[in-house]
């Protein structure tokens, strides 16, 4: 069964297409919808969860007419908006508890469950004081809860991690991953950054401009995407022709250079000529590739 299925599906604001006649399917695990910023993502989910009615086409989520079923669909799926939405004067516990009471759960369940999820996103304590005062990791996970607390079956999060520094980030994913594999609830999780995605999901959507760009299992983006990208203080340049000398692929890229990775002598060989060079090494990473790396290997026809 697909947990989500568009077909033609298009949203004309006034000035704007949102989403232009998208065609695409997911399957249950965890789904990575990528896009730059204004690419349609928030505006597809908003479709999904039967909030904002499509210009054209259809869309089906857990089987469900978006048209039609709206409120049953809001009933199986969790949602994790984009923006600060939070009240600031409750604690998270009594946001929790009543988001789970209007889901349709009895106070004492409603309680119980709340504490759970609370737990399980990580907050302990600090559940007790009020939003106003958490740091913005602590709200994405207040965020993250409230979409779980009716034990969906689906759930849509808009840019999780959105304003977390790297280990807030990571945290986070790796939070996200245990949804999907640990709970069995299937994720549709948006991003505009390909590479924090790759870690995380089974299957990846590319989405620019409200057009399907690409939709494939992640072992393919990470075939197609396989570089590491090396920064060095000076010397790119000397760098990047001792590389190519010993045949590797490098792409200059600004002052960064890409290097295509066939193997774990890749690095050695990166390293080994950094110190041959007598040159700085400050940075050496794999699987960070922004949006537009993909959308450029999509128009050269990679
Ligand atoms: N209610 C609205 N009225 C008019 N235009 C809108 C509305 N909602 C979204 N848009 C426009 O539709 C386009 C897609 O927006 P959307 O929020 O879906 O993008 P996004 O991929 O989620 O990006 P972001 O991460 O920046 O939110 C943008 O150009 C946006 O300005």
């Amino acid at each position: 069964m697909h947990i989500l299925a568009t077909e033609g599906l298009t949203k004309r604001f006034p000035t704007v297409t949102a989403l232009d006649q998208l065609t695409v399917t997911a399957g249950p695990g965890v789904t990575g919808l990528v896009g730059a910023n204004g690419a349609g993502k928030s505006t597809l989910i908003k479709i999904m969860l039967g909030l904002l009615p499509p210009t054209g086409g259809s869309a089906r989520v857990l089987d469900l007419d978006v048209a039609t079923r709206g409120a049953e669909i809001r009933g199986l799926v969790g949602y994790m908006p984009e923006h600060d939405c939070l009240p600031p004067d409750v604690s998270a516990t009594e946001l929790v508890v009543h988001l789970a009471q209007m889901s349709g759960l009895p106070r004492t369940a409603a309680r119980e469950r709340a504490a759970d999820v609370l737990r399980h996103v990580g907050l302990a304590e600090e559940r007790y004081r009020a939003v106003g005062g958490y740091s913005t990791g602590m709200k994405q996970r207040v965020k993250l809860a409230q979409a779980l607390v009716h034990d969906p079956k689906l759930i849509f999060l808009d840019e999780p991690t959105n304003g977390l520094d790297p280990r807030g980030r990571d945290e986070m994913l790796t939070l996200i991953r245990r949804i999907g594999t640990e709970f069995g609830i299937s994720v549709l999780v948006t991003s505009h950054l390909l590479g924090e995605l790759e870690r995380i999901c089974d299957h990846v959507i590319v989405i620019d401009a409200g057009r399907l760009l690409r939709s494939s299992a992640i072992a393919e983006f990470t075939h197609a995407t396989r570089s590491v990208t090396v920064e060095v203080e000076e010397g790119a340049t000397p760098l990047a022709a001792r590389l190519t000398e010993l045949g590797h692929t490098v792409t200059p890229h600004g002052r960064l250079l890409l290097v295509e990775v066939t193997g774990p002598e890749t690095f050695d060989a990166i390293r080994d000529t950094a110190v041959d060079l007598d040159l700085c090494l400050i940075r050496l990473e794999q699987g960070r590739h922004r949006i537009e790396d993909v959308f450029r290997e999509e128009v050269a026809g990679v």
